[in-house]
């Protein structure tokens, strides 16, 4: 397309154990389930079916994306492309609430505060506490980003802040290149990326949910801004139950 030479795909992780456990876990490094897996798989034969090859990966450093992002080009026949990897492209940091029932949060805190931490932009939820079995202060992948960066509690507007750097000078260049980008990611992180390049407003970015395992692909503009607004989802059917079923999560117990 004349009009439209980038071509970016943004493929959600499978379900996780704890999407399946229906835990909050933003920062936690959780596997996928079989589910996550075969959806993962799912992901890649659509990829291969529309004819749309990656040629370079960017994920997260979080093994349900690095994962999927493995399942889905094994699936397309792409697993030796180039790979960088960023935590800007990990999923939201939850603060205290990584590791709790979002169920429970909802009962305990009411559907008003439960929304806010989830889906507001600016309010955080609690920060993790220092010694939690749910930090990350230890872990070696981290120790390369400065104790400043390191979030304690993340709104999305924070996510937005930390993902868009690597957006313009990670994500951009492979663009301008010519290369076909598959960005693995998360649903907080996505919805970071998502919120920019549409142009969402800090209000309805609230109503926007990413489900897991299913391409969705943006054609862009020599201005990296899309032509086709929102995306276009390569299983449009699967993704609408998906999105309402995250987008339900926490009414269940
Ligand atoms: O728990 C999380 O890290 C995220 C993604 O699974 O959940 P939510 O959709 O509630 O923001």
């Amino acid at each position: 397309m004349a009009d439209a030479p980038y071509k970016l795909i943004l493929l959600r992780h499978g379900e996780s154990e704890w999407n399946a456990k229906n835990l909050f876990t933003g920062w936690v490094d959780v596997n996928l389930t079989e589910k996550g897996e075969k959806e993962a798989v799912r992901g890649g034969e659509l990829l291969k079916e529309a004819g749309l090859l990656p040629d370079v990966l960017h994920t997260s450093v979080q093994k349900r994306a690095i994962r999927t992002a493995q399942l889905a080009l094994e699936a397309a026949d792409r697993l030796w492309i180039p790979v960088h990897r960023s935590w800007r492209l990990n999923e939201r940091h939850y603060g205290a609430l990584q590791g709790k029932d979002k169920a429970q949060i909802r009962e305990e805190f009411g559907e008003e505060q439960f929304m806010l931490w989830r889906r507001s932009y600016d309010t955080p939820p609690p920060e993790l506490p220092d010694g939690s079995e749910f930090s990350q202060s230890d872990d070696p992948r981290y120790a390369g980003v400065p104790s400043e960066l390191r979030p304690r509690t993340e709104c999305l507007k924070d996510v937005v802040q930390r993902m868009l750097p690597y957006w313009f000078d990670g994500i951009i260049p492979d663009l301008l290149a010519g290369r076909t980008v598959l960005v693995a990611a998360h649903g907080n992180s996505l919805r970071a990326l998502v919120k920019h390049l549409d142009g969402i407003s800090d209000a309805d970015i609230s109503g926007l949910n990413i489900p897991t395992g299913i391409p969705l692909v943006y054609d862009l503009d020599a201005d990296f801004h899309p032509v086709n607004k929102g995306g276009t989802y390569l299983d449009p059917e699967a993704a609408k139950a998906a999105i309402e079923a995250v987008a339900n999560q926490g009414k269940k117990k």
